[in-house]
């Protein structure tokens, strides 16, 4: 099954928001529902013709069905492009083989991802970011040759997992046309040595199909972010992501061993052992390259036996301060729960940790609500459980029983669809995210929230502003925020300065731009000036000598090449930047 086009997830779970959180967003954020249609069907969005010529295309197509189209077939083919003015619009006979698509449909599919400011672009019918055609390579070797073709005609390629990067990363930048590449087909059952406990995965796999496959061999990654449905091992390990597991489980470049990569260059492998003192560990230049140095083609990771015993339980402290501080005492000190999670004392209150009570005057609105989970053997839960009981009491938390916890694990996957319901309903729903030492979350707290609730009130919109903790590690912890608002007359253009604003209170206050979402193009200008003049200068080193005619990602994580000039007659076609002309938009 595919995505839902403009919003998340499977459409038969969309969710419709409650009369009464209606009246609540109304009387609270001034919310009004909005009049403006919103297309129906991606069909109903006009989308230009592929910008690809027929030569481009045929090699493309050659290159997916392992079979040389014969000269008459690939006149046919052309004349078919031509016919339907190359768009192709009928997505059950794309014209190009089934492995090359340039229907209307399936390149809607492949615009952008699913931050809020992708879907509304969608939603307003904008598709500027557009790929010319969708690519589904079958193996590493289909990737390589691709990849090639890719170089030699001039066009851009970008590695599509499940397609949820929230931060741009799948909306390239430069003058050249570029192919999405659905790394679906990629999906071959996992390879798994029990001896060493490790599973070769390969990278097209979702992350449900993966985790239900070492299942059912007694296994599990443990790696269970909230967009665990829909993304894909490559995209995890492309973007640095991290689970909701991940006190436990440890986030997922923790669980990689070695990945398989597919360049412009040639394909390599990185690790050969769980750990080497053999230079640097080239492992962690793939982990969050995020496709601009390569398509990761397979992912060997380290697993865990299947748990026999979950339990989630809720605790309640005063303050977010107070639960801070209980959660730091786990993580420094343990027992280490496996999920940990402390929502502020404003997400307590809407309820986003239970979100069917939202707005509700239950006492348990009140303070903070804190998510603790245990999951293991029984011997070893019960034992962690008791101990962290102890500890959490003596912090100042309260129990609060199994029902706050089993329900968060319940829900844990629904939060996107509420979103997709509040933005039906006109308003504006939004996360971003960070880390630090713990040193420095007070002030990247209080900075964030202030930076979000002054440009949007000062915009007319006074937002709710909420925030939990997710992620903690000995040295410090993630903070998550969510924010929902009034949209404004341009919802995008509204949201662009608040962003903004909690970009610099985040490199303010001494966080990374980004704990797990990832660069993509939206976090890259503040990532250069975290990452520094040297830092960016060696990874566009890295960048030339595996992508020496930058392909791949232009512009997510690093900045897109200036265009080229023009090449002298007779030059190598390494060194242009530029499209030929017949491929050019
Ligand atoms: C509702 C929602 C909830 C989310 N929750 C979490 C969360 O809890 N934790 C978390 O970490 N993230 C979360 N994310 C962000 C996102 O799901 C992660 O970044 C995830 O790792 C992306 O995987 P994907 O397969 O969808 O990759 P995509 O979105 O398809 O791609 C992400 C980036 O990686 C590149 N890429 C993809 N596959 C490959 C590959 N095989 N080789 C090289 N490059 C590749 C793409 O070009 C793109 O730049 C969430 C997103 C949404 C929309």
């Amino acid at each position: 099954m595919d995505m839902l086009w403009n919003g998340w997830g499977d459409p038969a779970r969309a969710k419709r928001l409650p009369e009464s959180v209606v009246g609540l967003l109304r009387d609270m954020l001034g919310v009004t529902p909005r009049e403006t249609p919103v297309p129906a069907a991606p069909d109903d969005i006009e989308v230009p013709p592929t910008p690809l010529s027929a030569t481009t295309l045929a090699a493309f197509a050659e290159a997916l069905s392992g079979e040389a189209l014969g000269g008459q077939e690939h006149e046919r083919q052309e004349r078919r492009g031509a016919d339907r003015g190359g768009d192709g619009r009928d997505g059950a006979e794309p014209g190009w083989g089934r492995y090359v698509r340039t229907d209307a449909v399936g390149r809607v599919r492949h615009t952008r991802g699913k931050s809020t400011p992708d879907l509304l672009r969608l939603r307003a019918g904008d598709v500027t970011d557009l790929p010319a055609a969708v690519l589904l390579p079958g193996s590493h070797d289909e990737v390589l040759a691709v990849l090639r073709l890719c170089a030699e005609h001039q066009v851009s390629a970008v590695p599509f997992g499940g397609g949820t990067s929230v931060v741009g990363g799948l909306a390239p930048e430069g003058a050249r046309p570029f192919v999405a590449l659905d790394l679906r087909r990629l999906n071959t059952p996992p390879e798994i040595d029990e001896v060493s406990r490790t599973a070769v995965l390969p990278a097209g796999l979702r992350a449900p199909k993966a985790e239900a496959l070492l299942n059912e061999r007694g296994y599990t990654l443990g790696h269970f972010p909230q967009s665990f449905e829909w993304a894909t091992i490559g995209g995890f390990a492309a973007a640095r992501s991290s689970g909701q597991a991940s006190a436990g489980y440890g986030r997922f470049d923790e669980m990689v061993l070695g990945l398989t990569v597919a360049t412009p260059e040639g394909g390599w492998q990185a690790g050969r052992a769980p750990r080497s003192a053999a230079g640097p560990d080239l492992r962690q230049l793939v982990l969050g390259s995020e496709g601009a140095f390569g398509v990761i083609t397979s992912v060997t990771v380290r697993i865990r036996p299947l748990p026999v015993r979950r339990v989630y339980e809720g605790w309640r402290f005063a303050s977010f301060e107070a639960g801070a501080a209980a959660l730091r005492g786990l993580a420094q000190d343990g027992p280490r729960p496996t999920v940990l999670r402390l929502s502020d004392e404003t997400e307590t209150f809407i309820g986003l940790a239970h979100p069917d009570r939202i707005g509700s005057t239950a006492p348990e609105t009140a303070g903070c609500m804190a998510v603790v989970g245990y999951e293991g053997t029984a011997e070893d839960t019960a034992e962690r459980r008791s101990a962290a009981r102890k500890a959490l009491t003596a912090a100042g938390g309260t129990y609060a029983g199994e029902e706050p916890g089993e329900h968060w694990a319940r829900g844990r996957y629904d939060a996107p669809y509420l979103r997709d319901a509040l933005l039906d309903a006109g308003a504006f729903a939004e996360t971003l995210e960070t880390a630090a030492f713990w040193s420095d979350i007070p002030a990247l707290y209080e900075g964030v929230r202030r930076a979000l609730t002054d440009t949007l009130t000062e915009a007319g919109t006074t937002p709710l502003v909420m925030c939990h903790i997710s992620h903690v590690y000995e040295n410090g912890a993630s903070l998550y925020f969510t924010v929902v608002s009034a949209q404004g007359e341009d919802p995008v253009a509204h949201w662009e300065p608040a962003k903004h604003a909690a970009n610099e209170a985040i490199l303010e206050a001494g966080g990374t731009i980004s704990h797990h979402h990832g660069v993509g193009t939206d976090h890259r200008d503040w990532y250069a000036r975290e990452a520094g003049e040297l830092g960016i200068r060696a990874l566009s080193s890295v960048k030339a000598a595996l992508d020496p005619d930058g392909i791949l990602n232009p512009g997510i994580l690093l900045p897109a090449p200036a265009p080229a000039p023009a090449p002298a007659a007779g030059s190598s076609s390494r060194t242009p930047s530029v499209p030929s002309s017949a491929d050019r938009p």
